[in-house]
């Protein structure tokens, strides 16, 4: 079974001419997956694609995350079309920028102050700086296979496009900068406490994806995020977490204030805000949903922390897009749509059923599969191990993933090129369209 993608080929030839790998970003290319012509999208509705050939997709890369209501969602559309109607950037402050950093605050309470920049790299990229201005220290722990954007200091055991591409670690990233990363295996606490009892002095922030999402989707093991805050505040670090993916993806907030966030035991009785204050970052980055489609990024924290980027501090962030109106106006209108009720609860229900037909179905056929579901995402690695780390994702099968990726993709699914990215459910996805994708599945498992 296969379906015609000539289009897409002969643009890809083109594209290849002018655009370095015919992709704007590495991730989009189908090196890890047999190489050849990605799929050019040619419109998005809902939970769909067309590509330029006409074929229709049922759409599970979600753009990377950011598209949870599903695509041209009309209340955020109406919200674009009206921001480009009052013009598009003015470079002053604008009310807008308020109403969305109230919103962001009241869903996030570790957020004294926010700082709008234009994609979830800058955000990162300065919360690191701001975590180094005020500790006065240069080194910054990470966990490998996380994965924060591309700038030099976190392009070090990224997971991801890096990974998936076989290049963990960039060229180009002096070796002076590399030595200021320390790297760490995710949910190991020994290794962590080894770190930081050897760097210690010297350790501005240890930075996390509190829920992985880019080696698959992986939850820290109960305990992992107290001892992490614990473990850096007993050294004078600050902790950052990268909730680019994980800020209004499982709930109406972010990892750090979501239910679902697997605790060490707390004392019976404990308030909700009790529970959660033993894992609050001093830092945390955003981008992806909040941006509702459109590029987005900020970063926020503890005001003490926050009060040293300039204008009010020595820490230099600026940014000629930042805050620009569409952005700002289409994040609000995204969260508008997240903050109904039942939203996150549909989105969870529809990615427990999909979720569970595979797994279901790849043990029908005996295919190894480990299926690690959070909320409405979820990613599937092809091995029999849980995947708890990076080293349990990377020996997770990536030919087989790749067979499975192209046998789907010939079937009107469209799932991100990599073994190591989630599906992402939205709003617009339907029981029917669960239901289509797992048949997919099934007659895609039974061949590999
Ligand atoms: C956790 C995380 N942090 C940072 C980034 C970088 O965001 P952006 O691609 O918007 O620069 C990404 C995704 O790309 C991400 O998944
Ligand atoms: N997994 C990455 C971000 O979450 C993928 C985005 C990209 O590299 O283009």
């Amino acid at each position: 079974m296969s379906i015609s993608r000539s289009r897409s080929e002969q643009l890809y030839k083109e594209a290849l001419e002018h655009i370095v790998g015919g992709v704007n970003s590495p991730s989009r290319s189908f090196k890890a997956v047999g190489g050849g012509a990605p799929v050019f999208m040619k419109r998005a509705q809902g939970a769909y694609f067309w590509d330029e050939d006409g074929n229709k997709y049922i759409d599970y890369l979600a753009a990377y995350g950011p598209i949870i209501t599903g695509h041209a969602h009309p209340h955020v559309t109406q919200a674009i079309v009206e921001a480009a109607q009052d013009g598009t950037l003015y470079g002053t402050p604008t009310e807008h920028e308020i109403v969305f950093a109230r919103m962001l605050k009241e869903a996030i309470p570790s957020l004294d102050k926010v700082r709008f920049v234009n994609s979830g790299t800058e955000a990162v990229m300065t919360t690191i700086r701001v975590a180094r201005a005020y500790t006065g220290r240069s080194k910054i722990v990470k966990f490998a296979g996380c994965y924060h954007g591309h700038s030099d200091l976190v392009l070090v055991a990224a997971g991801s496009g890096p990974s998936t591409l076989g290049v963990p670690d960039s060229a180009g990233v002096p070796g002076s900068i590399a030595q200021e990363v320390i790297t760490v295996p995710f949910n190991d606490i020994p290794a962590l406490e080894e770190a930081l009892d050897r760097w210690g002095g010297d350790v501005a922030a240890v930075m996390v994806e509190p829920i992985v999402g880019n080696f698959g989707m992986v939850l820290p093991k109960p305990g992992f995020l107290e001892a992490l805050c614990r473990l850096a505040r007993g050294i004078g670090a600050l902790v950052i977490y990268d909730e680019v993916i994980t800020a209004f993806r499982f709930h109406y907030g972010s990892a750090q204030t979501y239910a679902g966030l697997p605790l060490a035991a707390v004392e019976p009785g404990a308030t909700t805000s009790a529970r959660f204050a033993a894992v609050e970052p001093d830092l945390t980055a955003l981008g992806k949903i909040i941006g509702g489609g459109l590029p987005i990024g900020a970063y926020g924290g503890r005001r003490e922390i926050m009060e040293q980027v300039a204008p009010l501090g020595p820490a230099y962030q600026a940014g000629t897009m930042a805050g620009n109106p569409a952005s700002i106006r289409a994040g609000i209108a995204c969260l508008q749509v997240l903050r109904q009720e039942g939203v996150y609860a549909g989105l969870e229900r529809l990615a427990a059923r999909l979720a569970d037909g595979l797994a279901a179905s790849a043990a029908r056929h005996g295919v190894p599969l480990t299926v690690n579901r959070i909320g409405g995402a979820f990613s599937t690695h092809f091995c029999s191990h849980p995947v708890t780390n990076y080293d349990e994702a990377q020996a997770a099968d990536g030919e087989v993933f790749a067979k499975f990726f192209r046998l789907m993709l010939d079937r009107g699914i469209c799932l991100a090129p990599s073994k190591y990215e989630a599906w992402f459910l939205t709003l617009a996805h339907t029981d029917d369209d669960v239901s289509e994708t797992l048949e997919a599945a099934d007659q895609a498992l039974r061949s590999l």
